[in-house]
C-alpha cells in the first residue's frame, strides 16, 4: 500500500487529522503534521495501540478470538402456484445472523487474504469501536447488507451455528418465522435466493436447493425433486389457516365415524299395537306412530281402498299392523274404559245390599198379577204416596229386609240382560199356576236361572182355583232338579194367590230369609256404579234412565255416564215420585239430566272428572258407529269375496229377530243349515227382541231380509220397512220359516242346464253357395240332427266351434230332421271355416229348475 499522508489516513478512517496525530504519537509514531507521511509500519503500529488501549489483549498475549453476531429480519411475500392452477401470496419473514470472528493473529500472519479483506476486518473493529464509541461511520460503509440489525449479544436460543469462513467471516441462516407465516421447512432456499447465497451454502435439510451447475444425472434428481415438491405443494405450503380447517376437517370426519359407530342406524321399532274390534284409519295410524297417508298407502298395497274417516275391522287392522312389521294386540275398547274406569271404583268397606229379585214363569201363570200386588199392597200398607209411577224397578220392605223387583215379568227382559253382560238379579220368583203345572216357558225360565246361577223361590199360584194341585207342581218341579224343602230339597215353595193375596207375605219373608243366605253385601259408599234397568226420553223431562244402583252412593249432581250417554245428574227420583238426594247399592233410581236415551243393560258409572264423561261418550258413539258400519261392510264385502272365491255364488243375507235366545239360535241353526255350496244363507244380525228401526237399516244397507220369530216391527221401523219396501216375514212356528226359507233359496238357485247330444254327421263334402256362405256335404253318423239344433264342431275331437245351425237340407229341400246314415247339406250361422272330415255335434240344452233336497 506504501505512504499515504497523515491527512489522507485521517480521512480514509473517518477522523480529525489532529486526533489522529496524538493516537500516533500515542503510539509512539512522531508525526507532527498532517503533511506527514505514514507507511505500513506506521499503521500497524498505530493498530497495535489502539487494540491495546482498548482493552484488547497485549499483542504477545494473543488474544482470545472474539466474535460479533449480527441478525436481520426482513419480510417478504413470496407468491406461490399450485398444480390444481390457484396461486396463494405467502409472508415471509427471514431472519438472517451473522457472526463476525476476530482471528488469532498467527492464523491471520499466515492467510493469504488480501489486504482488502484485512481492511475489513479492521474495519470491523473500527466498526466495533465506532459502535461502542456511539457511531460507526465505516462500519456501515463496509456492511454489505447495509440495514442489518446489529446486536452485540451472541444468539443461542435459535440454534444458532457458526461456520468460520475465510472470505466472509459470516454465516447466514433462514428462518421461516412461525408466527408470521405458514412456511415451515420449504422457505429457507427461497430466502437464500432472494438474498444471494452461495450455490454451495448448505441446503436446509428438507427443501435442497436446486443446483443448475449439477450434471445430468443432477437434472435429473432436481426433476423429480420438482415433481415430489409439487405434488407435496398442498401439504408443503399449506397455510396455518388451511392445516387448521384440515385438521377441524379430520377431526369431525372422526367424530362423524365415531357417530356412525354411536348411532348406528336403529333397528325398526317394533310396537304392539292394541287393535279393538274396529279402529279408525287415522286412531290406528296415531297408534302406529305413522302418518295417516302412510298407513293408506300401506292399506292400498294391500288392496284396501280407504280414507282417513274410514273405519277397519280388526282383522284388516291386524293384517296391515302386521305387514308394518308390528305385533298386535288385541284388546276389546272395553277393556281399554274399564282401565279408565277402575279408578273410579269406590274403595272401603262392603256392606249387606238388598236381593234383586225378577219374577219369571209361563204366559198367563200371574206374573203380573203377583207384581201388582205385591206393588199395591205398598199402597195399602201406607207408603207415602204410593208407587206413583213404573220405573221398572220398586222396593219393598219386609220384617226380614228390603227386597228389589224388578217390575218387567218373563225371562224376556232377563235374558236381554244377561245377553249384554249385565246380570242384575240374584233371585227369581218363578210362578206356575197351580191348575196349569209346568208349561215350556216354566222349563224355559229353569234353564235361564240355571244358566244365571240365581236361586229360585218357587211361588205356586192361584191356589185360591178349585182345581188347583200345588202338589201336583212340586212333583213336576222336582223332576227338574227343583225338590221342594219338606221333601228334602233346597227349593221353597209357597202356595199362595196373586188374586187374593193370600201367603204372599209369606213369599216375601220367604225371599228375604233365602236372600240373606246369598250374604250379598255391596261398597255402599263412593262413586256409584249401576246398571240402566229402563229408560225412555220424555217429553217434559228429557232422557230419563232407571239406574239400578250395584256400588256406591249415586247423588245428585255427579257426573254419570251411562252406555254411551253421559251427563251431571239434575234430579234423583224414586218410584214413588219422590226426589232423593241420593241412592246406595240396589236402589232403583230415575235419573234426568242425561245427553241421551241409553240401552237397557248398559253399564252406569260414576266420573269425577266430567271431562273423562264426555270423551268416553265421544268414544261410545263412535264405536257404536263403526260398529255399524263395519257390520254393513262386512256383511257386503264377505259376500262378494265369498262369490269370487267361489265362483258364482249366491247368498240370502236374512237378519233374524225373536222373542228368545233359545228361538234365536234354533232358528239361525236351521237356517245356516239349508246353505250348500252353491247358496248361502248368512244371518248377518240375530237378537232377541222386536224389529227396531236399526235393523231396518241394518238389512237396507245389506240387502237381507227380516225374519221375526215371535216379534213384531216396531212403529219406527214398520214406517221405515214401508217405505224401504224391506221383506219382512213374520212367523210362529220354526218349520215354517225353515221352509219359506228355502223356497226362497231354490228361486236363487240357477236352472240347471242339462244338455242331450241328439246327433252326429260328419262333412264329406264343401260347397260354396252364393248368398248362404260354405255348406257341408254330410252323412248323419248316429242319432238325428235337427233345423234348429244347436251344433259344434269337433276336428280331432277338439271343439272348434260351437253354435247354432242355419240350414239343414236333404237334396234341395229344407229338412226338419235328417236321421242316421241319411246325407244332408248343413250350414252354420256365422262359420264358413268348415274342413271336410269335421263332425258336427248336434245337441239340445234343457233348463230345470232345481230343489235343495
Ligand atoms: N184365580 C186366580 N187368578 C189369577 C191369579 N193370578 C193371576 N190370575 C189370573 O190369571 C190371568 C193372567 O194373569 P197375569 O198376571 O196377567 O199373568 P202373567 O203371567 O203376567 O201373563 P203374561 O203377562 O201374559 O205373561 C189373569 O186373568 C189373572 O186374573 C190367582 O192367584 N188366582
Amino acid at each position: 500500500m506504501g505512504k499515504v499522508k497523515v491527512s489522507t489516513f485521517a480521512r480514509e478512517m473517518g477522523t480529525s487529522d489532529e486526533k489522529l496525530l496524538e493516537q500516533l504519537r500515542a503510539a509512539g509514531v512522531e508525526k507532527h503534521s498532517a503533511d506527514q507521511f505514514v507507511n505500513d509500519e506506521d499503521k500497524r503500529q498505530l493498530l497495535a495501540y489502539l487494540r491495546k488501549s482498548h482493552g484488547g489483549a497485549d499483542e504477545e498475549e494473543e488474544p482470545a478470538p472474539s466474535k460479533i453476531t449480527l441478525k436481520r429480519r426482513s419480510n417478504r411475500q413470496v407468491k406461490q402456484s399450485f398444480s390444481h392452477g390457484r396461486s396463494r401470496t405467502v409472508e415471509v419473514e427471514v431472519r438472517k445472523k451473522r457472526t463476525f470472528v476476530k482471528r488469532r493473529r498467527d492464523e491471520e500472519l499466515g492467510d493469504e487474504e488480501p489486504e482488502a479483506e484485512t481492511v475489513g476486518a479492521e474495519a470491523a473493529e473500527l466498526e466495533m469501536e465506532g459502535a461502542a464509541a456511539g457511531s460507526a461511520p465505516v462500519a456501515e460503509e463496509h456492511e454489505a447488507p447495509s440495514t442489518a440489525e446489529a446486536e452485540a449479544a451472541p444468539e443461542t436460543e435459535e440454534g444458532e451455528e457458526t461456520t468460520e469462513r475465510e472470505e466472509a467471516p459470516m454465516e447466514e441462516e433462514a428462518e421461516p418465522a412461525e408466527q408470521q407465516t405458514a412456511v415451515e421447512e420449504a422457505p429457507a432456499e427461497e430466502a437464500a435466493a432472494v438474498e444471494g447465497a452461495p450455490a454451495e451454502q448448505p441446503a436446509p435439510e428438507e427443501g435442497p436447493a436446486p443446483d443448475k451447475g449439477k450434471s445430468k444425472k443432477g437434472r435429473k434428481e432436481q426433476e423429480e425433486e420438482l415433481r415430489n415438491k409439487e405434488a407435496s405443494e398442498e401439504e408443503g405450503f399449506e397455510s396455518k389457516k388451511q392445516r387448521k380447517k384440515r385438521e377441524k376437517r379430520a377431526k369431525r370426519e372422526g367424530r362423524k365415524r365415531e357417530d356412525r359407530r354411536g348411532f348406528e342406524r336403529p333397528e325398526p321399532q317394533v310396537r304392539e299395537v292394541a287393535v279393538p274390534d274396529t279402529i279408525s284409519v287415522e286412531e290406528l295410524s296415531n297408534r302406529l306412530a305413522l302418518k295417516a297417508t302412510e298407513l293408506i298407502k300401506q292399506l292400498f298395497k294391500m288392496g284396501v281402498m280407504v280414507t282417513k274417516n274410514d273405519t277397519l275391522d280388526s282383522d284388516t287392522a291386524t293384517l296391515v299392523v302386521e305387514e308394518l312389521g308390528h305385533k298386535v294386540k288385541h284388546v276389546s275398547e272395553e277393556a281399554l274404559e274399564e282401565e279408565v274406569l277402575a279408578a273410579e271404583k269406590p274403595q272401603g268397606e262392603a256392606v249387606a245390599r238388598p236381593p234383586v229379585v225378577t219374577v219369571m214363569g209361563h204366559v198367563d201363570h200371574g206374573k203380573t198379577s203377583l207384581l201388582d200386588y205385591i206393588r199395591k199392597a205398598k199402597v195399602a200398607a201406607g207408603e207415602a204416596g204410593g208407587i206413583t209411577q213404573h220405573i221398572g224397578a220398586y222396593h219393598v220392605d219386609t220384617d226380614n229386609g228390603t227386597l228389589v223387583f224388578l217390575d218387567t215379568p218373563g225371562h224376556e227382559a232377563f235374558t236381554a240382560m244377561r245377553a249384554r253382560g249385565a246380570q242384575v238379579t240374584d233371585m227369581v220368583i218363578l210362578v206356575v199356576a197351580a191348575d196349569d203345572g209346568i208349561k215350556p216357558q216354566t222349563m224355559e225360565a229353569i234353564d235361564h236361572a240355571k244358566a244365571a246361577e240365581v236361586p229360585i223361590v218357587v211361588a205356586v199360584n192361584k191356589c185360591d182355583l178349585p182345581d188347583a194341585e200345588p202338589e201336583k207342581v212340586k212333583q213336576e218341579m222336582s223332576q227338574h232338579g227343583l225338590i221342594p224343602e219338606d221333601w228334602g230339597g233346597e227349593t221353597v215353595f209357597v202356595n199362595l194367590s196373586a188374586k187374593t193375596g193370600d201367603r204372599v207375605d209369606s213369599l216375601l219373608e220367604m225371599v228375604a230369609l233365602q236372600s240373606e243366605l246369598l250374604e250379598l253385601q255391596a261398597v255402599a259408599e263412593g262413586p256409584a256404579q249401576g246398571i240402566v234397568i229402563e229408560s225412555k226420553l220424555d217429553r217434559g223431562r228429557g232422557p230419563v234412565a232407571t239406574i239400578l244402583v250395584r256400588e256406591g252412593r249415586l247423588h245428585q249432581g255427579d257426573v254419570l255416564l251411562a252406555g254411551p250417554e253421559y251427563g251431571r245428574v239434575r234430579a234423583l227420583v224414586n218410584e214413588y215420585g219422590d226426589n232423593v238426594e241420593d241412592a246406595g247399592p240396589s236402589m232403583p233410581v230415575e235419573v234426568l239430566g242425561l245427553s241421551g236415551v241409553p240401552e237397557a243393560g248398559d253399564d252406569a258409572q260414576v266420573v269425577t272428572e266430567e271431562r273423562k264423561a264426555r270423551e268416553i261418550s265421544e268414544m261410545r258413539h263412535q264405536r257404536a258407529k263403526e260398529q255399524q258400519i263395519a257390520a254393513n261392510k262386512r256383511a257386503k264385502l264377505e259376500g262378494m269375496f265369498e262369490q269370487m272365491q267361489q265362483g258364482e255364488v249366491a247368498e240370502l243375507p236374512i237378519l233374524l229377530k225373536a222373542d228368545v235366545q233359545g228361538s234365536v239360535e234354533a232358528m239361525r241353526e236351521s237356517l245356516e243349515k239349508l246353505s250348500n255350496e252353491e247358496v248361502q244363507v248368512k244371518v248377518i244380525h240375530a237378537q232377541v227382541g222386536g224389529i227396531n228401526e236399526s235393523d231396518v237399516n241394518l238389512a237396507l244397507a245389506s240387502e237381507a231380509i227380516i225374519i221375526g220369530f215371535n216379534v213384531r216391527a216396531e212403529a219406527s221401523a214398520r214406517r221405515l220397512i214401508e217405505q224401504n219396501g224391506v221383506d219382512v216375514r213374520y212367523f210362529s212356528v220354526i218349520y215354517e220359516a225353515v221352509d219359506q226359507v228355502k223356497a226362497a233359496l231354490e228361486g236363487l238357485l240357477e236352472p240347471e242346464i242339462t244338455e242331450e247330444i241328439t246327433g252326429r254327421a260328419e262333412v264329406r263334402d264343401l260347397f260354396r253357395v252364393p248368398k248362404m256362405g260354405t255348406v257341408a256335404g254330410c252323412q248323419v253318423i248316429e242319432g238325428h240332427v235337427t233345423r234348429n239344433a244347436k251344433v259344434r264342431v269337433l276336428r280331432d275331437n277338439v271343439v272348434v266351434y260351437d253354435g247354432q245351425l242355419d240350414s239343414l237340407k236333404r237334396f234341395k229341400d229344407d229338412a226338419k230332421e235328417v236321421r242316421e246314415g241319411y246325407e244332408c247339406g248343413m250350414g252354420i250361422k256365422d262359420f264358413n271355416d268348415l274342413k271336410i272330415g269335421d263332425v258336427l255335434e248336434c245337441y239340445e240344452s234343457r233348463e230345470t229348475a232345481r230343489t235343495l233336497d
